[in-house]
Order: C-alpha cells, then sequence, then structure tokens
C-alpha cells in the first residue's frame, strides 16, 4: 500500500523479508513523470530519525516512529517515494535501519544486500548518523560505514557512475561543522583503510569515485525550529553535490517502466548474491527495454500501418509499395531510436536489426501478397500476349517460349521493384508457382489448340472422304473397296502430311506426334468403317431397291413391260445374282490387298450353280456361312457376319418371290387385258361397220332428200313463176276485170259480169 501525501506517494519498493514490490511503480505514478529524475536513498541506524528527516527534506511521507511508543524499528525493508517540490523530481528511498539492532548482529547478509542495491540505484546516498557516534570503533556508525565500504567494493571496478555520499550528523553539538567534518573524513578513511579490498582496488582513494560530503543538523526533538531551517538548506546542499554548471550530472534520462525493470532485476541480482555487474546489468536493462520497445512499435506498425498497406496491397503499384514500406519502415525506426536514445548503442543496434528485421518479415507477408496478386495479373498477361501472338501467326511453341520468357522478366522485375534494401526477400516461390501456372495453362491451351488442329484435319478427312465413300459403298460393285480404299489413302495421306506439319509448330515430343497422327490415320478409318456400318445395315433394303431396279427396269430409265413372252423367273434371278454380288461387297470392309472369297462363298451357299435357290435345303452341317466373321486377315472387318448374310438372304428371297409372283400376276392380267382389248375392237369394229352402214344409207337418204327438196324447190320455183305469171295475169285480169267493172257499174252487165267473171277469178287467184 502506498502511503499518500499531496502528491508525494510513499510505496514499500522491497519488503522486510525481501519480496520486491512490481507494483511499486505504479503505485507513485511514476510512468506519469518524465526521464529526467535523481535517486536518493537514506541509511542509517535504526530509528536514527531518516524517515522524519525525508520528510521534512522533500515533502514526502513516510511512517516516522512516534515518539511516545518509544524506540523500534518503523521501516522494513526499502520505501520509495516520488518527490516532486525539486527539479529534476527525486526518486527517494528509505531504508531499514541497518544497524543490526533488530536482525541481530549476525544477520547482516539483508542489510548488505539493501546498501549494495541502494548504493547501486542512487545519485546520492545520505548516511544518517548520531553525531555523538563519530569516532567511536565500535559505534553504530563503524557497522554501517563497514557494510557500505564493503558493498561498494563490488561496484567500484564495474560502474564508473561517481556517487555522493552525504553524511548527516544528527543531534549535532557545539562542535563546529568543519571539525566534524574532519573527524567523519578522517573516521571514513580510517574504515575504508581498514576495509577489506580486492588487489586491484589496493591502495586507490576513496574520492576516487565518491564525493564525501558532509552536514550536521539540529535535534528536530529539542531544537526542532533550527532543525527545519537547517533542513531547508540542506535540500539545496544534495542537490547541488551532483549538480555541475548547474546541470545535474545524474540525470537518469531512463523512463519510468526501465527504471521499474532495472530496480528489479538488479534486487533479483543481488538477493541471489550473484555479481553485481552494473554495465552488464544496464545492457540487460537496456536489452529488456529496447526489446519491450521493439515489441510495442512492432505491434503498433502491425495494428496500424502495415494494417493499412496490406488493406490495400492489390491496389498498389510495386514501387509504391515499396515506397510505401519504406516510409513506415524509417517511421518505426525513428521512433525506436528516439525512444531508445540513452540504451547502450549496441543493444540498440541490435535490438534496431530485430526490430527490422521483424518488420521485414511482416512487410514479406505483404510483399508475399503483392506478388501474389502480380502473379495472378502476370499470367492474365501472358494469356493475352500468347493469344495476341498466336492469332499474329507466330507457332505455339514459339509464342509460349517468347511470351513466357516476357513476363517472367516483367515480373522479375516487378519483384525487385517491390524489394525494399537489404530485405533479401525470396520471390522464387511465388516465381515458382508462376511458371507452373503459366506452364499447366499452356499445357492446357496446347492441347485445345492441338485438338482444334486435329478437329480441322478430321473435318477435312470427313468432307473429302464422305461422298466418294458413300457413293462407292452405294454403288456396291467389285469397285468398291478398291475405290475407298484409294480415297481413303489419298486423303488420309493429305491430312497426316497437314496435321504433321503443324505439329512441328508445337513443340511436343515425336512419341506423341506419332501417336496424335496415327488417331488421325484411326479416325479415317473409323469413320469409313462406320460409313460402310451405316450401309450394311441397310443392306437388304438396298438389296430391295437393286432387285426392283432390276427387275423391273431394262436399262437405266428404260422400264421393263413384261410380257407373256419374257421370262420372269429368269429376270428374278439375274436380278438376285447382281444383289447378291451386293450382299458380298457389303459383307466385310476390305482396305487391304488380300483377295476374298466371299462373293463365291455366298454364291455357292446360297445360290446353286443354275442360279436357283438352295439356301433352304442346304444341311447345315457343313455351311460355309455358319460363322460369325469373314476376317480372313486384319485389313478386313466383318460388316455383316456370314450368318447373318444367310439370314438376311432368306428374308430378300422371300420379299422378291412376292415381287416376282406380282410380276407373273400382271403379265397374266395383261394377257387378260389383251384378250378383253380384242374382243371391244372387234365388237367395235362391228360397231364401226354397222354405222359405216348407216351412214352412208344416212347420205343416199340425204341426197334423196336433198334432191327431192331441190326438185320441190324448183318445183316451187316453178311454181312460183306460174305464180308470178298468174299474179302478172290477174293483175292483168284484174285491171281488165276493173275496167269491165266500171262498164258494169256503168250497168247490168257489169254485175253479172262480176258474178260470173270476176268473183271467180278472184278466188282462183286467193288459191
Ligand atoms: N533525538 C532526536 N530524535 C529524533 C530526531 N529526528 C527524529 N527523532 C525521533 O526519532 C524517532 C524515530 O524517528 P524516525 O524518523 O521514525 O526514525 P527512523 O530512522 O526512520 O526509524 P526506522 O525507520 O525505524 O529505522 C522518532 O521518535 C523521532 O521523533 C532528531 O533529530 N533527534
Amino acid at each position: 500500500m502506498a502511503r499518500r501525501k499531496d502528491k508525494c506517494y510513499a510505496t514499500q519498493l522491497i519488503e522486510g523479508n525481501g519480496r520486491f514490490n512490481d507494483k511499486f511503480s505504479e503505485n507513485i505514478k511514476l510512468g506519469e513523470s518524465g526521464s529526467s529524475y535523481v535517486v536518493i536513498s537514506i541509511m542509517g541506524p535504526q530509528s536514527s530519525g531518516k524517515s522524519t528527516l525525508l520528510n521534512h527534506l522533500f515533502g514526502t511521507s513516510f511512517k516516522e516512529m512516534r515518539a511516545e511508543k518509544g524506540r523500534s524499528q518503523t521501516t522494513k525493508g526499502i520505501w520509495l517515494a516520488k518527490c516532486a517540490n525539486t527539479e529534476p523530481y527525486a526518486l527517494v528511498a528509505d531504508l531499514e535501519g541497518n544497524d543490526g539492532r533488530e536482525r541481530g548482529e549476525s544477520d547482516t547478509a539483508f542489510e548488505k544486500q539493501t546498501a549494495l542495491f541502494a548504493l547501486a540505484i542512487s545519485d546520492v546516498m545520505i548516511v544518517n548518523m548520531w553525531c555523538h557516534d563519530i569516532g567511536r570503533i565500535h559505534g553504530a556508525n563503524t557497522h554501517l560505514l563497514t557494510i557500505v565500504f564493503q558493498v561498494m567494493m563490488q561496484l567500484f571496478s564495474r560502474d564508473m557512475h561517481k556517487k555522493t555520499i552525504f553524511f548527516i550528523l544528527r543531534d549535532k553539538t557545539k562542535t563546529p561543522l568543519n571539525i566534524l567534518k574532519e573527524q567523519v573524513n578522517d573516521h571514513v578513511k580510517e574504515i575504508w583503510n581498514s576495509t577489506q579490498k580486492p588487489r586491484s582496488l589496493e591502495g586507490i582513494p576513496l574520492n576516487k569515485y565518491f564525493n564525501v560530503e558532509v552536514d550536521a543538523l539540529s535535534s528536530y526533538e529539542r531544537e526542532e525550529q533550527e532543525f527545519k531551517n537547517e533542513v531547508s538548506s540542506l535540500k539545496n546542499k544534495i542537490l547541488q553535490s551532483i549538480s555541475f554548471d548547474g546541470h545535474y550530472r545524474y540525470q537518469h534520462w531512463i523512463d519510468a517502466a526501465t527504471f521499474s525493470i532495472s530496480v528489479k532485476q538488479m534486487w533479483n541480482t543481488i538477493k541471489e548474491n550473484k555479481e553485481l555487474d552494473i554495465p552488464a546489468h544496464k545492457i540487460m536493462v537496456g536489452t529488456l527495454r529496447c526489446e519491450q520497445i521493439v515489441n510495442g512499435k512492432f505491434e503498433s506498425l502491425k495494428n496500424q500501418d502495415w494494417v493499412e498497406l496490406h488493406k490495400n496491397i492489390k491496389s498498389l503499384d510495386p514501387s509504391l509499395f515499396r515506397e510505401k514500406l519504406i516510409t513506415i519502415l524509417n517511421r518505426c525506426l525513428s521512433q525506436y531510436d528516439n525512444e531508445t536514445i540513452y540504451f547502450d548503442e549496441s543493444v540498440r543496434a541490435e535490438k534496431r536489426e530485430s526490430l527490422k528485421e521483424k518488420a521485414r518479415q511482416l512487410f514479406e507477408r505483404s510483399y508475399q501478397g503483392l506478388l501474389d496478386h502480380q502473379r495472378c495479373i502476370t499470367l492474365s498477361t501472358f494469356k493475352k500476349e500468347l493469344d495476341s501472338a498466336l492469332n499474329g501467326g507466330k507457332t505455339f511453341a514459339l509464342s509460349a517460349s517468347d511470351c513466357s520468357e516476357h513476363v517472367m522478366a516483367k515480373f522479375d522485375e516487378i519483384c525487385t521493384d517491390a524489394t525494399i534494401p537489404q530485405a533479401n526477400w525470396d520471390s522464387s516461390g511465388v516465381r515458382l508457382q508462376l511458371k507452373q501456372d503459366i506452364g499447366e495453362y499452356v499445357t492446357a491451351l496446347r492441347q485445345i489448340k492441338l485438338d482444334e488442329c486435329t478437329k480441322i484435319y478430321k473435318k477435312q478427312l470427313k468432307e473429302a472422304l464422305t461422298v466418294p465413300v458413300k457413293d462407292s459403298l452405294h454403288e456396291a460393285d467389285m469397285n468398291t473397296w478398291p475405290t475407298i480404299k484409294w480415297y481413303l489413302q489419298r486423303e488420309t495421306m493429305s491430312a497426316v502430311n497437314g496435321l504433321s506439319r503443324e505439329l512441328n509448330g508445337f513443340d511436343i515430343d515425336d512419341k506423341r506426334k506419332d501417336e496424335m497422327l496415327e488417331r488421325l490415320k484411326d479416325y479415317a478409318r473409323d469413320m469409313v468403317e462406320k460409313m460402310a456400318k451405316e450401309e450394311a445395315n441397310g443392306v437388304l433394303k438396298h438389296m430391295h431397291d437393286r432387285f426392283l431396279m432390276l427387275f423391273t427396269y431394262e436399262s437405266k430409265n428404260v422400264p421393263r413391260i413384261l410380257t407373256e413372252n419374257d421370262d420372269v423367273k429368269a429376270i428374278a434371278e439375274g436380278s438376285r445374282k447382281q444383289c447378291l454380288k451386293l450382299l458380298a461387297v457389303m459383307a466385310a470392309m476390305r482396305l487391304g490387298d488380300t483377295v476374298d472369297n466371299i462373293e463365291a462363298t455366298l454364291y455357292l451357299t446360297l445360290m446353286n450353280a443354275n442360279g436357283k435357290d438352295d439356301s433352304s435345303t442346304r444341311t447345315t452341317s457343313s455351311d460355309p456361312l455358319d460363322k460369325s466373321t469373314w476376317e480372313e486377315d486384319p485389313t478386313m472387318k466383318t460388316l455383316i457376319a456370314p450368318s447373318q448374310c444367310k439370314t438376311l438372304w432368306n428374308k430378300f428371297q422371300t420379299d422378291t418371290e412376292h415381287i416376282v409372283n406380282h410380276a407373273n400376276s400382271v403379265i397374266q392380267a395383261k394377257l387378260m387385258a389383251k384378250k378383253a382389248q380384242e374382243e371391244a375392237d372387234a365388237a367395235n369394229k362391228k360397231a364401226n361397220q354397222m354405222a359405216e352402214q348407216a351412214r352412208r344409207e344416212v347420205i343416199a337418204l340425204k341426197k334423196e332428200a336433198e334432191e327431192a327438196i331441190k326438185k320441190a324447190f324448183e318445183d316451187a320455183k316453178i311454181a312460183k313463176a306460174d305464180a308470178e305469171q298468174a299474179k302478172k295475169a290477174a293483175t292483168v285480169a284484174e285491171r281488165a276485170y276493173n275496167e269491165a267493172v266500171e262498164k258494169a257499174k256503168r250497168g247490168f252487165w257489169g254485175r253479172v259480169l262480176d258474178y260470173l267473171i270476176f268473183k271467180p277469178f278472184e278466188w282462183i287467184v286467193s288459191q
């Protein structure tokens, strides 16, 4: 627990049992102070007014013994307070009384340890002693000084830091101060000389390593006011004892965190009775602190600048990335340099390197991330460049190697651009990965291009072979297979030569090339086989068609007109023979030079020598068609198995028999029709004769009628002429009559004449 009074907090630094208080720095708020301070310790006999003096000197709040309770031990271990009323501020340590009274004369180990510790950490060591003890050989001060000098031996040879020992004589007597000083110096010298020293320190005066100051104070208990007045000026004397030209010689210039570590490490070393090597201790503390600062800098680097950088790694240009890294690293190192300026140079430099290395390792993650991103970009670039090179007409192998070389060189530039000085980052992993990516892409693309090439030549083969092969198969005659073979060889050779030339630009080995060419040859052959199989599958229809052609046409475009005089059976057998040839052609694929006997076998087996079908009566035991293959050598391939040929032929026979029968029926029908026609013609002839007779009779009748009409006409004409004549006569008569009437009117005789002559005359005329 810290004792508090104003701002001068006091806390236990080392407990009476030697335990170090890790929280002392926190308790006295050391972190809030700067790195400019002095350390002042006080040691002296128990209950000699140490705490009282410090409290009055520095305004601290060390626990003081209450006078009414008698003199017993108040301070255990070491207490520490931060004194704010000095400039620079003071860290004041109050030590347990070290005259062996409480712990016993024999237990001086703890006293020595605390004394050594206080001496090591302090700029000023106040030795508080009763004035009346000066010169007393067996006084408490002798024990005290012996301890001080013994522990000093451990520091002299190693710590060149000159310290002040300030003897303060309490309850001063009337003896003048200068005499007291002499006495102290003599006394100190005496003890110094009698203190056992290492050989290296023999003969060396005390003041080489220590300033010895002496002052005396009035009794606090008896002359309090004088005491207080003297304390006020004592404070200045103490501070002046460590100042030089207005500056404090012993400003520590180490931060609170370093001080905490330093004192703890020092105490641990002392407590374990190990040799206290101050320079080594400084290096150790410096190492610890530098490491802490390195870690702190690294953490802030990792959590701030680097995070930001790493987040934007994909949008950064490699050289910009490098610039940013250098800026970040320099800023971080500069901060480190500032914060570690007062530590041992070699430690600083070493830890600076470790910070650099940590930063480099951290940055390497970004570097690798950046390279990884650049690897993807480079791969895309490679793909585009390769595409463009291929479109430009370069061969695949040349395009791939040129583009690969180009982008790899660019990638190497990127790696260099992105690297910070002395980083020695390894880009080989990403580079290897990029090479693999490019290799895989090239392999895949090569396969695609090879497939495309092969496809082109397959297409060429297909286009070149389909029509002639199909036509030849359709012809299905003795020239079919030689023709197909000729086409197949010619076109295969052409395609293989073409593909072979293309493959030369792909940088593939001869074995693979040969395999591809072989596959192209196989493709051509398979294609022919496939077409042949398709054709063979429809052989029955083909045979039907051919039979119908031969049976129903005398020659091309000349239909056969069967008459009763035609030998239908012979025509049918002749047609069948041709169909058997077709079946023989389609039974097997022959692309070799072997002459086979398929046709002969089929002929002998399926048709007898007279051209008669004998298949149904042939015994199966010796049937040469009772097998599944025609293949006599590897160049042959069965398309229609022998047994299947037999089945097909039987069906063909049955089907064509219907056609033949139908043809016979047609002939019979024709004969009947002819007969009917003849009868019809005879009937017709007779009818025509009768019609002719009738016509003649009609003509005669017509002639007669015409003559009759003519005669009648002429008679009528005559009659008409007669009538005209009569009419004229009548007119004359009428005139005569009228004249007569006129005469009659004029008399009786007129009327007689009317009745006798003129009236009858009128009647005759009217008739
Ligand atoms: N005679 C005399 N007594 C003093 C003087 N200063 C303080 N005392 C008394 O001495 C007693 C012990 O005072 P502290 O300041 O506690 O002494 P201390 O050395 O810190 O004691 P420890 O921490 O126990 O070793 C108290 O009763 C004080 O009043 C002084 O100048 N003369």
